[in-house]
């Protein structure tokens, strides 16, 4: 089934690997000769402008209920646009650094477990 930005659900669905994404990456840098401009610094700034263009889909919206229910097709592959170019960059940014991303997040996932317990105090941000 087509979803309205054109891809089939299936291919929504295909569990993608951040290594899969980095191979993608280099290849798509290697045969455009693009890696010398991949460097750590470059990539952050690109980042963060991209960071900057997802903001602005949400700037001046007010609060947006969680799903987007009233947003259209086209407001919503401009956010999927938006998001890739994030995650796009941020994985080109941290194999450049030599992290491996992946198991960086699962690890600060752990340690964010140790730091915010299940059942603490009750917290006075959300109260
Ligand atoms: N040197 C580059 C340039 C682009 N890209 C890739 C990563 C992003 O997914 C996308 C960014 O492309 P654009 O700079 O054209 O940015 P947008 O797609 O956001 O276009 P626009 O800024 O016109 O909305 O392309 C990349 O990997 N390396």
């Amino acid at each position: 089934m087509e979803s309205p930005n054109g891809c089939s659900r299936k291919a929504a669905s295909k569990d993608v690997s951040l290594q899969e994404l980095r191979e993608r990456l280099v290849e798509f840098a290697t045969v455009r000769g693009w890696e010398q401009h991949h460097t750590p610094r470059n990539l952050l700034l690109a980042l963060v402008g991209e960071v900057g263009e997802l903001s602005e889909i949400f700037q001046w919206k007010g609060e947006v209920a969680r799903g987007l229910p009233n947003w259209s097709p086209g407001d919503k592959e401009h956010l999927e646009e938006e998001l890739s170019d994030v995650l796009l960059y941020l994985v080109q940014l941290a194999d450049v650094c030599g992290i491996d991303l992946g198991q960086a997040a699962l690890t600060k996932i752990v340690k964010n477990a140790q730091k915010y317990p299940v059942n603490p105090k009750p917290s006075p941000n959300y109260n």
